[in-house]
């Protein structure tokens, strides 16, 4: 049997750090929602009990290093599962850009092995077992949009913000999420942005979730790599309602409304940074 996943990217409208927790973590507190930026992955049934990874792009490694590989040793050692598989990932997310995109290969292949597999396993059970293999993987499980808490793997899913576009630029450099978290200095006085943004959405409010787009990491790599601050002010300057880096970047998003400006905004960008796109909020939970 064959069957074929699809694994969305994740922005952060929000992004606060509460605190740094004894197990090196930090708490933190952030509204995510995923773009129609996917990659798509292919899983087969295969004899024997071996996992193999393919992957269309040659920047990440196939062996257990890979997080879609690691979801399937996961599921296999805890569930005893008697039977292998062949992973093939089509890769169109950006890698180590801030945009969970080897979560969201991990997440896809938890669920679609819950069907090959026969595991009969609830979203909850999945996010669980996705949260051992990384902190943003249960949000991918859920899909659409959520707050997420913790060390960003307890999820409450939320409704969809309003439609609108998404320009993703992303600078030809890699940032390591643990390099970033470790250089933060927490500034406890701060107001907590990712409340007032729930309400934003919930309310269908766009120029309040413009308004108050923030995102506590956006400093540090702004001041390792001071070409994503030239991108964000390209950005701003080429007329998105708003802008923001994406996790721990260092790729950032623009969010507009108006269609009519999007080939403007992509336009300014592209003679700029290599690797943008334009795309969509998805408006409801990937199932
Ligand atoms: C910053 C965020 C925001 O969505 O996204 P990305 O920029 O990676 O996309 C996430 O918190 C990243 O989640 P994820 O990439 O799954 O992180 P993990 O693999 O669990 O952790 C990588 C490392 O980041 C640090 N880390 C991660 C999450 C967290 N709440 N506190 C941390 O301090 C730890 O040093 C950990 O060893
Ligand atoms: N299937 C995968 N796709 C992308 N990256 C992966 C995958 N498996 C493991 N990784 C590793 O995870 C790290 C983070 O990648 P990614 O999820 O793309 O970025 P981010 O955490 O910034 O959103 C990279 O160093 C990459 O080598």
């Amino acid at each position: 049997m064959k069957l074929s996943v699809k694994a969305p990217a994740k922005i952060n409208l929000s992004l606060d750090v509460l605190n740094k927790r004894e197990d090196g973590y930090h708490e933190v507190k952030m509204v995510m929602t995923q773009v129609d930026l996917a990659d798509r992955v292919e899983l087969q049934s295969q004899e024997g009990t071996k996992i193999t990874v393919e992957m269309s792009s040659g920047l990440v490694p196939t062996d257990n290093r890979n997080l879609a590989y690691q979801a399937a040793a996961l599921l296999q050692k805890r569930f005893t599962v008697n039977q292998g598989v062949s992973i093939y990932i089509k890769k169109n997310i950006p890698v180590a850009a801030g945009l969970a995109g080897g979560s969201s290969d991990a997440a896809a292949v938890l669920k679609g092995l819950n069907i090959l597999w026969d595991l009969h396993l609830s979203k909850e059970e999945l996010a669980d077992l996705g949260a051992e293999i990384g902190s943003d993987v249960s949000f991918c499980v859920y899909g659409g949009t959520a707050l997420a808490t913790g060390r960003g793997e307890i999820i409450q899913p939320l409704s969809s913000p309003p439609p609108c576009w998404v320009i993703l630029a992303k600078p030809p450099i890699g940032v390591s999420t643990a390099d970033v978290y470790r250089r933060l200095s927490i500034d406890q006085s701060k107001p907590n942005c990712s409340d007032i943004m729930k309400r934003a959405i919930e309310e269908h409010d766009y120029k309040k979730i413009c308004d108050m787009l923030s995102n506590d990491l956006e400093d540090v790599t702004l001041k390792m790599h001071p070409e994503v601050k030239q991108i964000k002010k390209r950005m701003e300057k080429s007329g998105v309602d708003a802008a923001l880096m994406s996790g721990s970047g260092p790729t950032v998003f623009g969010l507009i409304q108006k269609e009519a400006r999007v080939h403007r905004v992509y336009n300014a960008l592209r003679g700029f940074c290599d690797q943008v796109y334009a795309v969509r909020l998805i408006s409801q939970p990937n199932t």
